[in-house]
């Protein structure tokens, strides 16, 4: 267990809120050295863990401080974070940004992505400033408590996987309904139409955690059949430069901001 202190602002969102439960159920900290704030004063954390109306407070009192804000909100946030370590959430604020901002100087730039909710987040991370083996493991820990992370080498990487991991459910929810609207388009109960496509999806998301998704398709492209044909298709409409475009769409508003 931590000995650290560590603020969460905006840890009563999405996000915010998913990590600070995940760190308390793990062990990862103790309540008494978390510490959280917002505008609202909504709050529902166990006993122990302290909601703080006024930031500066909670940075003053923090080893430690996680901005889980929007973007936008970050813009009128106003704390004087020197000497504190920053783990931003934020997507499209470089960690020179928020240097500039908050006078932090080691800032760790992380993406998760809404499958925290369920601890099954991947999140790539990155530090503006060399971590120590200890400092590196921390960091490596505390996003292992939402699912599992890896160090990238730059900022450039968080930008990309913004894009791709950072986007958690939309990419494959777009397949699944894609999958809905085509099935009743051609004539199957809509109801049939989305459990079928939900059954792709989700069953076949279970799948890949297993078995590597080249064998798989090959296993099934032998059969020469129903499979290969819908895959050719999706290969002669050039389906993996549409998700390469789709992602770099995202990586740009991830390096240019919003
Ligand atoms: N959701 C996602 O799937 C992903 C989100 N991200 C990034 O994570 C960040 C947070 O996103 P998410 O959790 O979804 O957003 P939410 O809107 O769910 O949460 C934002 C939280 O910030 C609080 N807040 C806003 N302004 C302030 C302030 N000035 N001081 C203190 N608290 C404040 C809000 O509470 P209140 O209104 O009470 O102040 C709310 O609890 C974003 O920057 C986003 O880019 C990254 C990857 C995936
Ligand atoms: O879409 C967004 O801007 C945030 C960051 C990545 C996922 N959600």
């Amino acid at each position: 267990m931590t000995s650290k202190t560590v603020g969460i602002i905006g840890g009563t969102g999405w996000l915010g809120r998913a990590l600070a439960e995940a760190l308390l159920d793990s062990q990862f900290i103790a309540p008494q050295h978390l510490l959280i704030s917002n505008r609202s004063g909504v709050t529902a954390f166990e006993p122990g863990v302290r909601l703080l109306a006024d930031n500066q407070q909670l940075v003053d009192e923090s080893d430690i401080v996680v901005l889980s804000i929007r973007p936008e909100q970050f813009r009128e946030l106003r704390i004087n974070a020197r000497g504190r370590q920053v783990i931003s959430l934020m997507a499209g604020v470089s960690a020179a940004a928020i240097g500039l901002a908050t006078g932090a100087q080691a800032v760790v730039r992380a993406m998760p992505n809404a499958a925290v909710e369920i601890r099954q987040s991947f999140t790539p991370w990155c530090s503006n400033v060399s971590l120590d083996e200890q400092e590196a493991l921390w960091i490596q820990g505390l996003f292992e408590c939402v699912g599992s992370a890896d160090a990238v080498p730059d900022e450039a990487c968080v930008d990309y996987l913004s894009a791709l991991s950072g986007t958690g459910p939309a990419l494959p929810a777009m397949l699944q309904l894609a999958l809905t609207r085509q099935a009743v388009a051609a004539g199957i109960p809509p109801d049939i139409a989305q459990r079928a496509a939900q059954g792709v999806v989700v069953g076949g998301g279970h799948m890949l955690a297993r078995h590597d998704p080249q064998q798989l398709i090959d296993s099934l492209l032998a059969y020469r059949g129903v499979t290969a044909a819908a895959l050719q298709s999706m290969v002669d409409d050039e389906f993996e430069s549409l998700v390469g475009r789709a992602v770099e769409a995202g990586a740009q508003v991830a390096r240019r901001g919003m």
